[in-house]
């Protein structure tokens, strides 16, 4: 697998090696020796989720408070979606900085998004299978986010107004200005 660094600190794009061959492909999802050897990063996943949206849905801006907060590495099995991570770390030289990217069962992409970070993703093919692990378990009462239209981030999910679907919870989120950091 290849790592490539982002715009933001601790957050990388991670390409698996694919074998090709005549009956389809072949790439290990995740290999936690070469995970831990390649990105340096000492990450212990406890908990794999999957979701499968339709197209124009937005998830997130989601991210779990203080001691619940989730590193996750995100790729898409099936479709394609607009992934989007945000710095919420006070501290960090990319705070309030975005950073997106396309992830796609095409381009079989991975990004890590560390701890402290808002996450979210947009699906611009007909259906997306979302896969991801996370490094802390759920806990809903630590769960926060930041609305997907918040004026400040003015993220360009490539969707069109009429397109985007986004759930009651998701609409009522804080705008960046008043969320919680870390
Ligand atoms: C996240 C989660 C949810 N749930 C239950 C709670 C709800 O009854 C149901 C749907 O949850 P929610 O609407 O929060 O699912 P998403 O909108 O996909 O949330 C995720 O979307 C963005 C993109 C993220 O990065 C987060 O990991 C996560 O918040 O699954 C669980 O039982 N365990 C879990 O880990």
């Amino acid at each position: 697998m290849t790592i490539k660094e982002t715009p933001l600190k601790d957050c990388y794009i991670i390409e698996p090696k694919v074998f090709y061959d005549e009956r389809g492909y072949f790439y290990e999802q995740f290999n936690e020796q070469v995970f831990q050897a390649e990105t340096k990063l000492n990450v212990k996943f406890v908990q794999d989720n999957v979701s499968e949206s339709k197209f124009g849905v937005i998830r997130g801006l989601h991210y779990q408070q203080g001691m619940h907060s989730q590193a996750k590495l995100v790729t898409v099995l099936e479709g394609e979606v607009l992934d989007v991570a945000i710095d919420l770390r006070k501290n960090s030289p990319s705070f309030g900085k975005q950073f997106s990217m396309i992830l796609s069962s095409e381009n079989k992409k991975q990004l890590f998004v560390p701890k402290g970070f808002a996450h979210g993703f947009s699906v611009l093919s007909k259906t997306a299978r979302f896969f991801y692990k996370c490094d802390a378990y759920y806990n809903k009462e630590s769960e926060t986010g930041i609305k997907y239209n918040d004026e400040t981030l003015n993220i360009d999910w490539q969707l069109k107004d009429g397109e985007i679907i986004v759930n009651d919870k998701d609409k009522h989120l804080p705008d960046f200005k008043s969320a919680i950091y870390f």
